[in-house]
C-alpha cells in the first residue's frame, strides 16, 4: 500500500510539474505569434477575435462546436468574430492575409502540442510508478514498446505520404472551378458548362476518395494501436501471474501495475489519435509553409535608385541570352543587342513566337537573362530597386489589361496609390479616358465588374493607359496595347498613345504595321535576334522581311 501511495504520488507531482510548464509556454507562444503577425487580439482559452473586415486565409478548420463558423463566411467575415480552434484538419491558402494563416497554424499546433505534452508527461509519471512497483514487468514492456512505436512510425509515415497527396487533389480541384469560374465567358462561349462541371465533379470525387482512404488509414492505425495495447495488457496480466507464482509481486502489486498501465495505454490511446490529427494539420501545414518559405529568385526591394531629376531613360540590351526557366533548352534570345535612346520611340515588329515580348520581360525584370545584361542609364538593372523599377520607372500596357471589380478611380489609382482626385482626372485627360468616363451616372466612382467586364475593350485600354501615366513613367512599353480593338476604338486609343508617349523612352511591339510608322527606330526580329533596324521609309527602300511583313499585311486586309 505504501509503495502505491508513493508511486502516485511522484505521479502525480512529475504529471503536474510538467503540464503546467506545457501550458505556460504554448499559451506564450500564441499569444506571441497573434501579436507578432496581425492585429487580431487573443481571447482566453484560445479563442482569437478578428476585428472588421478582417481577410483570413484559411477556411476549413475543425472549430469547436460551440462556435461553429461555416469556413464559406471566413473571408468574407465583416464584424469581429471569436473562433474557437481546436486543431487543422485541412487548410486552403485564400490569396490573401499570409500573416494570419500563419498564426492560425502557430495556435492550432501550440494547442496540440499542450494535449500531446499532457499525455507524455502522464505517460512518463506512470512509468516511474510501474518501474517503482515492478522493474522486472516495466522492463518488458519497455522491451516491447519500442517495436510497437517503430512500427507506428512506418504507419505515419505512409499516412503522411497519403495525406500529402489528398492535400494535392484538394487544390487541383479548387484549380479546376478557379479556371472555369474565372474564364466563365469562355466556357459559355463553347457551351461547355456541363463539361467543366464534370470535370469539377471527377476531382471533387477523386479528392474525397483520397480523403476517404486516409481516414481509413488512420482509423485502422487507430485500432492497430489498440490491439496492440490490449496484448500489452493481456502480457502484462501472464507475465505478473508468472511473478507471483515464484512469489516476486503481491496481487495487490499486480493491481497496481494494471492500473498505472491503463492510464498509459490511455495515454497512448490519446496521444494516437492526436497523432492522426497531426498528420493531417502538419502535411496541410506543411503546404502553408512550403508557400511562405518561397524566396523569390528576383528580390522585389533592395539595391540603387536613380534620382527622378538625373534619369535620362536609356536602355541597353546587351548581348543577351535567354530561355524560359520552364524550357532551358528552347533559346528564346540569342545575343539579342538593342538600345533604346532617351524620349525616342522604337519599334520591335516580327513573327508570332520570335521572342518580341520575351524582351518587355527582361526589361520590366520579370526573368534575368541567362546571359548579357540590360542597363537603364548605363547601370545593371539587376544592381536597381525593383518595386522603384516597376513602380516608379516603367509604365506597361499590354494587349488584354487587367482591372479590379473597384472603381474607376481606384483602379487608375493603383498605379499610384497616393495620387490625388487631380492627378486622377488628369492622366484620364491624357488617357482619352474623362470624357467617357464622366459619362457614365456614377462617373469615376462606376464600379467595375470582375476584371473590369463592365467597360469596353478600348475603355478598358484607356482606364489601363491612365493608370500607367499617373505614375509619370520615363519609360514606357506597349505590348500589342492596340491589337485587340477595333478600327474605331483603335483610333481612339491611338490617339490617347501618341499623347501619353511624347517626352518618354518608348518600346512599343507592334503586329499591326499601320501603328508604328512614326517610330525613330523599327527593328525587325527573327529567331531571337534583330535582323533588320531602320525608319519606316529606310526599310521600305531595303525590300527585305519588313516588306514582306507589310505586304502580308496589306493583302490579309484586302481579304
Ligand atoms: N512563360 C513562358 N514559358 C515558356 N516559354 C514561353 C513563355 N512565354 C513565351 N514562351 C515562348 O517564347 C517564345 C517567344 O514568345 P514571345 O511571347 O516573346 O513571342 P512574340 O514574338 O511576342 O509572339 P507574339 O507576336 O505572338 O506575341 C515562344 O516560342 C513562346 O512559346
Amino acid at each position: 500500500m505504501k509503495t502505491l501511495s508513493t508511486s502516485l504520488f511522484t505521479s502525480f507531482l512529475v504529471f503536474n510539474i510538467c503540464r503546467n510548464f506545457s501550458f505556460t509556454n504554448a499559451t506564450h507562444g500564441v499569444r506571441a505569434a497573434s501579436c507578432c503577425q496581425t492585429n487580431c487580439c487573443h481571447g482566453p482559452h484560445g479563442n482569437f477575435s478578428f476585428p472588421q473586415r478582417t481577410k483570413i486565409g484559411i477556411c476549413n478548420f475543425v472549430f469547436s462546436k460551440k462556435h461553429e463558423v461555416s469556413a464559406h463566411d471566413l473571408p468574407l467575415c465583416s464584424g469581429p468574430r471569436t473562433l474557437s480552434l481546436t486543431s487543422v484538419h485541412q487548410m486552403m491558402l485564400l490569396p490573401c492575409n499570409w500573416g494570419t494563416a500563419y498564426i492560425s497554424v502557430e495556435a492550432t499546433i501550440s494547442r496540440n502540442a499542450v494535449q500531446g505534452l499532457r499525455s507524455i508527461t502522464q505517460t512518463v509519471g506512470c512509468f516511474v510508478s510501474l518501474y517503482i512497483i515492478s522493474p522486472k514487468l516495466t522492463g518488458l514492456t519497455v522491451v516491447v514498446l519500442p517495436c510497437l512505436v517503430g512500427a507506428g512510425a512506418l504507419i505515419g509515415s505512409f499516412l503522411r505520404r497519403l495525406s500529402r497527396l489528398a492535400q494535392e487533389q484538394v487544390a487541383k480541384s479548387t484549380g479546376v472551378a478557379d479556371e472555369a469560374l474565372g474564364n466563365v465567358r469562355t466556357v459559355k462561349a463553347f457551351a461547355m458548362e456541363e463539361r467543366e462541371l464534370q470535370l469539377y465533379a471527377y476531382e471533387v470525387e477523386k479528392s474525397c476518395e483520397m480523403n476517404e482512404n486516409l481516414g481509413t488509414g488512420i482509423a485502422v492505425f487507430q485500432g492497430l494501436s489498440n490491439i496492440a495495447l490490449n496484448c500489452i495488457v493481456l502480457g502484462t496480466i501472464f507475465a505478473g501471474g508468472t511473478l507471483i507464482s515464484s512469489n516476486e509481486m503481491s496481487p495487490g502489486d499486480l493491481m497496481s501495475f494494471l492500473v498505472a498501465s491503463q492510464t498509459v495505454q490511455r495515454s497512448l490511446a490519446s496521444i494516437s489519435i492526436l497523432f492522426g490529427q497531426m498528420v493531417r494539420g502538419t502535411s496541410a501545414g506543411a503546404r502553408v509553409f512550403e508557400y511562405l518559405s518561397l524566396k523569390p529568385t528576383i528580390p522585389l526591394s533592395g539595391g540603387g535608385r536613380i534620382p527622378y531629376h538625373s534619369l535620362a531613360g536609356r536602355v541597353d540590351f546587351l548581348n543577351i541570352s535567354f530561355s524560359y526557366p520552364t524550357r532551358p533548352g528552347h533559346i528564346i534570345l540569342d545575343r539579342f543587342n538593342l538600345t533604346l535612346p532617351p524620349s525616342k520611340t522604337i519599334a520591335i515588329v516580327g513573327e508570332s513566337g520570335g521572342g518580341k515580348s520575351t524582351v518587355a520581360a527582361l526589361l520590366e525584370r520579370f526573368y534575368d537573362p541567362t546571359s548579357g545584361v540590360v542597363m537603364l542609364d548605363g547601370l545593371d538593372i539587376r544592381t536597381l530597386d525593383l518595386c522603384w523599377l516597376r513602380g516608379q520607372v516603367i509604365g506597361f500596357i499590354n494587349q488584354e489589361p487587367v482591372l479590379f471589380g473597384a472603381s474607376i478611380m481606384e483602379n487608375i489609382r493603383f498605379g499610384k496609390p497616393e495620387a490625388t482626385d487631380a492627378e486622377v482626372f488628369e492622366a484620364a485627360k491624357q488617357a482619352n479616358a474623362h470624357r467617357f468616363i464622366t459619362s457614365f451616372p456614377d462617373g469615376y466612382n462606376t464600379v467595375l465588374g470582375e476584371r473590369g467586364v463592365t467597360l469596353s475593350g478600348g475603355q478598358k485600354q484607356r482606364v489601363a493607359i491612365a493608370r500607367a501615366l499617373i505614375k509619370n513613367p520615363s519609360i514606357l512599353v506597349l505590348d500589342e496595347a492596340t491589337s485587340a480593338l477595333d478600327a474605331e476604338s483603335e483610333r481612339v486609343v491611338q490617339e490617347a498613345l501618341d499623347l501619353a508617349t511624347r517626352g518618354r523612352t518608348v518600346l512599343i511591339i507592334a503586329h499591326r504595321l499601320s501603328t508604328i510608322q512614326a517610330a525613330d527606330l523599327i527593328c525587325v526580329m527573327s529567331n531571337g535576334r534583330i535582323i533588320e533596324a531602320g525608319t519606316h521609309t529606310e526599310l521600305l527602300g531595303r525590300g527585305g522581311l519588313y516588306c514582306d511583313l507589310i505586304r502580308r499585311q496589306r493583302a490579309e486586309g484586302r481579304k
